[in-house]
């Protein structure tokens, strides 16, 4: 019998002996393995923290104790020990297990995560809720090296030491993000990493004990060790210990029963403590430990080769950003180009490996990426900044206070816009127009295709002042090529100019929409259709002029109803009275969970046939 039947629920693994757990981490590994094959998924996160979380579950109890796992890419583990191992087979797909922790799915996942850095401050939120409740549990965060690039963490780091109360932060350290870690603090990581051997469990604790005023240092007489290994311990992590947060490492995040020791021990101090963890990202897996970065999120595999099951063959769109960028910086060498911790994901690192000069991976720091790019623009040059959509949320404020309100010269490239698929709610890039399009001085576009892409981004080079470009996650379009009227200042484009009712379609629906339009045109409906490209400002010139013979306008967009372009046109429609019925399809006041995107858009009635139906019934709507 395999040792992982017998883990069905919550704190079975303290039932297995101890010469079994190492066993045991084979069975998890190869369990992994063999479903990401089959799901996709983060898979080199997972294999490298088997021990970690092992050693975790052995200390805590579930779900008394509070785990928070920061972006909770890596909680597989945990959840395979937390009784949801027969759901891995449904990970990540509609309906089914997340890849992220959810506290709707088990008691045992304490905090929802998906962005980073935010782990520290949960935790220690928790921490003090429970001093002031007067309850006992134990509170700790697991955060990797390339989360602890986020600025979240210093906030939280900063705050932790005027709070003198038990919380454990567990710092992953596999010296990856996705790509290569950057940065001051992964020079710092790696220098504590290769610094000194790994300390014994004692060593350490000792050193945590000698800093705990009185007490402490009788406790730490008992252990009994020579003066000599208490000389020794004070110079490690000596950053944190100036914050006040007590440091403990590098330990081996692969030896469990060293991690268990010394998480036993640091639960019972009455102080923030950081236990660094020294692990190998995509550990026990040959294709995973040499390319970690492929394997960190992954589609379905060959366990063999390692190879991805449906390579693409079409480029996506951010090939088609990248490959332009390219261009465009070949030509212009005021075009810098900013990434935070995802240049692959973005497509900044092609950019970086013909112009490392001009290229900046910044870290997980968004927020920083924005204000650093003021900062560029602002001396003159014209930086490109890429960041996801969702992500992007994070520094609003930067886009308005930074950015938009000095007016300055900053592009903003915004990958995976729409629906992402399979991340779910916390990925999902459905809020970038409701939240860029009410900041004065702010232009969006969203293109309908490839061809389009690079002609919005040349116009935003010449352009000066701040232009958000969107497109969405996946293959490019190449359909619809033959119109391609020139860019113009908020100029929606006209596909076909028909009567009585007019689509207007958003960015990446204009591909769905299309087949809707083909549908009305072989039934000899003669409708309009429009590409709206310029989300803000909005074309009212093309509103008032589509008001004197359409009686309907259907707007289709894959993003957020309220605020979003549809509503935008609404508005105007509504304050200037026109003779002209507004409907908008977009996604409801709502969060999206994960499935394929077409799954995604039946649910959400954002589909071609769904649309289609509803706009037979357009002259109901109000
Ligand atoms: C705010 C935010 N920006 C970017 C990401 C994308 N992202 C997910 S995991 C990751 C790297 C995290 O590295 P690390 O914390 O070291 O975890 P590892 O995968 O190495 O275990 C990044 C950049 C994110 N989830 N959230
Ligand atoms: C966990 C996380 O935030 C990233 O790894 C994200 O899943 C990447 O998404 P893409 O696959 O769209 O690059
Ligand atoms: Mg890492």
């Amino acid at each position: 019998m395999n040792i992982l039947d017998r883990i069905n629920k919550e704190n079975d693994i303290k039932n297995i002996d101890s010469e079994e757990l190492p066993r045991l981490a084979e069975e998890i590994r190869e369990f992994l393995v063999s479903h990401v094959s089959e799901t996709g998924g983060h898979l080199a996160p997972n294999l490298g923290c088997v021990e970690l979380t092992m050693a975790l579950h052995r200390v805590l109890n579930f779900p008394e104790d509070k785990l928070i796992w920061d972006v909770g890419h890596q909680s597989y583990v945990h959840k395979i020990l937390t009784g949801r191992k027969d759901e891995m087979g449904s990970l990540r797909q509609f309906g089914g297990m997340s890849g992220f922790p959810k506290t709707s799915e088990s008691p045992c996942d304490a905090f929802n995560t998906g962005h980073s850095s935010t782990s520290i401050s949960a935790a220690l939120g928790m921490a003090c809720a429970r001093s002031i409740k007067g309850t006992h549990e134990n509170i700790a965060a697991v955060i990797g090296d390339g989360s602890f690039t986020g600025g979240m963490v210093y906030e939280a780091m900063n705050n932790m030491a005027d709070i003198k109360t038990s919380c454990l932060v567990v710092l992953n350290d596999n010296n990856m993000s996705i790509d290569q870690n950057v940065g001051g603090m992964s020079t710092y990581l790696s220098k504590l990493r290769v610094g000194q051997q790994y300390n014994d469990f004692k060593g350490n604790v000792e050193k945590v004990l000698m800093k705990i005023p009185v007490a402490g240092e009788r406790l730490a007489k008992g252990l009994k060790k020579s003066k000599d290994s208490i000389k020794q311990i004070l110079v490690p992590g000596m950053f944190f210990e100036e914050l006040g947060v007590t440091y403990i490492g590098p330990i081996d995040g692969h030896d469990i029963e060293t991690m268990e020791a010394t998480f036993r021990k640091a639960l019972k101090l009455d102080r923030p403590i950081l236990v660094h963890v020294k692990t190998v990202k995509g550990k026990g897996y040959v294709h995973a430990e040499r390319h970690p970065s492929y394997f960190h999120g992954v589609e379905p595999f060959d366990i063999r080769t390692g190879h991805v099951i449906k390579e693409k063959k079409t480029m996506s769109n951010t090939g088609v950003f990248a490959r332009k960028l390219i261009e465009l910086g070949r030509t212009d060498d005021r075009i810098v180009a900013i990434t935070a911790a995802m240049g692959k994901g973005t497509g900044v690192s092609a950019f970086a490996e013909k112009f490392p000069e001009r290229a900046f991976d910044v870290g997980i720091a968004e927020e920083h990426a924005v204000t650093f790019a003021a900062g560029l623009a602002a001396s003159g040059l014209v930086p490109v900044v890429a960041i996801y959509s969702s992500f992007l949320q994070r520094a609003y404020d930067q886009i308005l206070h930074d950015v938009c309100l000095q007016n300055l010269h900053v592009i903003f490239a915004i990958d995976r816009s729409g629906l992402v698929g399979a991340d779910g709610d916390t990925h999902q890039g459905i809020f970038d127009t409701a939240f860029l399009s009410h900041i004065p001085n702010m232009t969006v576009i969203a293109p309908k295709n490839r061809y389009e892409l690079t002609k919005a981004m040349e116009w935003a080079v010449g352009y000066d002042g701040p232009v958000a470009i969107k497109y969405s996650r996946g293959d490019a379009y190449y359909g619809l090529s033959e119109y391609n009227v020139p860019f113009e200042k908020g100029k929606s484009e006209i596909i076909h100019r028909g009567r009585g009712l007019a689509i207007m379609a958003v960015g990446n629906m204009v591909q769905e929409t299309e087949k809707i339009y083909n549908r009305y045109i072989s039934e000899d409906d003669d409708v309009t259709f429009v590409n709206a490209r310029f989300l803000k400002p909005l074309d009212t010139e093309l509103i008032d002029d589509l008001s004197h013979d359409h009686d309907r306008i259907v707007v289709i967009e894959e993003g957020i109803k309220r605020g979003g372009y549809g509503s935008a046109v609404e508005e105007y429609v509504e304050e200037h009275g026109l003779p002209v019925k507004v409907m908008t399809c977009a996604i409801d006041d709502r969060f999206v969970p994960q499935g394929t995107v077409s799954e995604l858009r039946r649910m959400l009635g954002l589909d071609a046939d769904s649309i289609y139906d509803r706009i037979g019934h357009a002259d109901t709507i109000q």
